[in-house]
């Protein structure tokens, strides 16, 4: 793939109710970072409008709606989001084959129509607040490792661009789906105890180090006293690789 400069690889996720707020972070952290990831609190909060507030200031979204239905309602619910043109949109692995196909295909069929570049699709695997004991809760016998790579390859044959792993799981879908395929890892902690409910966690580092291509954070960015600060340090942790 196209390599950014890695400290450009760091996505501050913006889990803020108010435009407000959510602008005052991105302008504080100014040229420290250059992606943002809307989510379901920011979206359902703001609505779209905040993905231009981003954009206007030159910054590149990361939309994470997490889309998880029957494939007809993902393919459309894809097209309609492309308009806003994230960099990066969000569906669950856990939707299947059919959903995955569905999906790409209403982002390639937007691009073609619309002669834009699609956004990259992204696929959840295990979500890195989930641990083994919460995976066999939820009625999975396989090891998180193992569904998290099962799921990897369904979607690298299905042509998602990436997954969205643990940091845990991150050398061994590399190994498997080889050095284009997309790793974009939550879970990422300067302090390993400061957890919270992350479960599967690693430093900024550690998670470049096992090929990870984007690394996304947020509380400790947004909620800290000094947001720039706490991401210098996190861009100092990744530089130092
Ligand atoms: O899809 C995600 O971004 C995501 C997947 C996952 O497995 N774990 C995970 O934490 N996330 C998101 O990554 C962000 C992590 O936030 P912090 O734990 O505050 O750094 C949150 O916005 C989560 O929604």
């Amino acid at each position: 793939m196209e390599m950014e400069n890695k400290t450009d690889r760091l996505i501050v996720a913006l889990d803020i109710p108010t435009t407000e707020q959510a602008i005052h972070v991105v302008d504080s952290l100014g040229e420290l970072v250059q992606y943002y990831k809307v989510g379901m609190e920011a979206f359902y909060g703001m609505g779209h409008a905040v993905l231009a507030q981003i954009a206007g200031r030159g910054k590149k979204t990361f939309l994470d709606l997490k889309l998880h239905d029957i494939p007809t309602t993902v393919a459309r619910t894809v097209t309609t989001l492309c308009q806003f043109s994230p960099a990066f949109l969000t569906l669950h692995a856990a939707g299947g084959s059919k959903m995955l196909k569905a999906a790409i295909g209403a982002a390639d069929e937007w691009a073609g129509k619309t002669n834009q570049p699609r956004p990259k699709l992204l696929a959840i695997t295990v979500l890195t607040s989930i641990g083994e004991r919460d995976w066999v809760e939820i009625g999975y016998q396989s090891p998180i490792r193992e569904s998290v790579l099962r799921m990897s390859v369904m979607c690298k044959e299905e042509g998602v661009d990436g997954v969205v792993a643990s940091p845990r799981e991150a050398a061994a879908i590399r190994a498997l789906c080889g050095p284009d395929f997309l790793i974009v890892t939550p879970g990422i902690r300067l302090l390993p105890e400061e957890h919270g409910d992350q479960m599967r966690t690693a430093t900024p580092a550690q998670a470049l180090k096992v090929g990870a291509n984007y690394l996304v954070v947020g509380r400790p960015i947004v909620e800290a006293d000094n947001p720039r600060k706490v991401a210098a340090n996190i861009i100092a942790d990744m530089k130092y690789l």
